[in-house]
């Protein structure tokens, strides 16, 4: 009997860019990213407030490349900032699309990622999924403990792309993922370290909000006295310092861009502030990963650079030649996210895996 051919349109909405891609089977036929500079994104006060332009930008640029979206099988978004879940396929709920508008765990431009999904497939009786939202949670224990009781450390992260690179170099050494431990970086608008362990992400930098390594486009961790000073100080507002956190942070914040390619042309034209802020940004990344190999005991098969960010030839060499007596760095530019949600959507379409139903609180325990 012949396999369905299922088309799938695929939805990555980012910090700094929108990609989407339209996948039949497991074959990609068109592929593009959208790059926002972080004025354009600045001006928008919440992520929700960015669905209108989102969405108009996606079917114009599928529009232009004369993609004709009617005999989708299935839409499929990057998930977003929900209720801490296991990881896998989920379908486009009420419950999920309110969580999604509200930011049930904060704002992140993957919100918009099955919201726009959903209205999408919604209006050609399609379904809508989301694969490993940012809020996969499979942290030991452990890990959770901030210091401070009042707080909890939460996992959010790019788990969708940390763990389809995680796959894909596994088989590449011929190893298992769920046999392997990997210090994986994603460096992308954010930037987030996850310590793999056989399998379950048992560590990691809560990329969004305030830790770990700053980045593009965030301050990740900053010193806690001062900003509670700063909070209380009365010369801001709550959304003004959440804004210097996150959106107008890291790079933004010292060099008025998110784009890491104009901050490389700035060095080249011999800006040595760049210079400084942008070895900075290695610097703390190389020091997460080393603090995610004490976790492991300093048992790392490989250290992992993906993301954006691994594109820069002088950065991902400040970074490596910092951690590489931990393991060998192996180095993913880019990032699979699109190809795996639509194998994440295929899966399902094919009753290879059954769908879960959100909300799936579920906590991995690892023994
Ligand atoms: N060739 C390159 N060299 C250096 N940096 C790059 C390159 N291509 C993209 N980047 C940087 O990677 C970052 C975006 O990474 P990406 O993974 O696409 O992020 P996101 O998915 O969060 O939008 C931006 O700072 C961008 O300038
Ligand atoms: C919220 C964690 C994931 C993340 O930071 O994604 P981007 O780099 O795409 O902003």
């Amino acid at each position: 009997m012949q396999e369905i051919q299922h088309r799938i349109l695929v939805i990555n909405p980012g910090s700094t860019s929108t990609k989407i891609g339209i996948f039949d089977g497991e074959t990609s036929i068109f592929e593009k990213t959208i790059r926002h500079d972080s004025t354009e994104i600045g001006s928008y006060a919440n992520i929700i407030d960015q669905y209108d332009f989102r969405k108009r930008t996606i079917l114009k640029s599928l529009d232009q490349e004369g993609m004709n979206i009617s005999k989708l099988s299935a839409v499929c978004g990057r998930g977003g900032l929900l209720r801490p879940i296991e990881g896998g396929t989920y379908e486009v709920n009420e419950q999920m699309l309110r969580d999604l508008k509200k930011g049930y765990s904060g704002q992140h431009a993957s919100n918009l990622g099955g919201i726009i999904a959903y209205e999408i497939a919604s209006g050609l009786n399609i379904p809508s999924f989301i694969v490993d939202p940012v809020v996969v949670d499979e942290l030991d224990d452990i890990a959770r403990i901030s210091g401070f009781s009042l707080i909890e450390r939460k996992s959010i992260f790019h788990a969708l792309n940390q763990k389809a690179v995680s796959y894909r170099v596994a088989k590449e050494i011929g190893m298992k993922y769920e046999e392997s431990t990997f210090i994986v970086t994603h460096m992308g608008g954010g930037i987030t370290v996850g310590v793999h362990k056989n399998g379950r992400v048992i560590d990691v930098n809560n990329g969004l909000h305030g830790d770990g390594p700053f980045s593009p486009e965030r301050a990740g961790t900053v010193p806690a006295g001062d900003l509670v000073d700063l909070c209380f100080s009365g010369d801001y507002y709550r959304e003004e310092v959440m804004k210097k956190l996150v959106g107008q942070g890291g790079l933004v914040g010292y060099l008025g861009t998110n784009d890491a390619v104009k901050v490389e042309k700035m060095i080249e034209n011999g800006n040595l502030e760049a210079k400084k802020v942008y070895e900075a940004m290695a610097y703390q990344v190389a020091k997460e990963i080393g603090a995610a190999s004490a976790v492991v005991f300093g048992k790392v098969d490989a250290i992992i650079l993906t993301g954006g960010l691994a594109y820069g030839k002088e950065f991902v060499s400040n970074i490596t030649e910092r951690v590489n007596w931990i393991a060998d760095v192996i180095v993913q530019p880019g990032e699979n996210e699109l190809q795996a949600l639509a194998e994440g959507a295929l899966r399902i379409l094919r009753n290879e895996e059954q769908v879960k139903v959100y909300p799936n609180r579920k906590r991995v325990e690892i023994k």
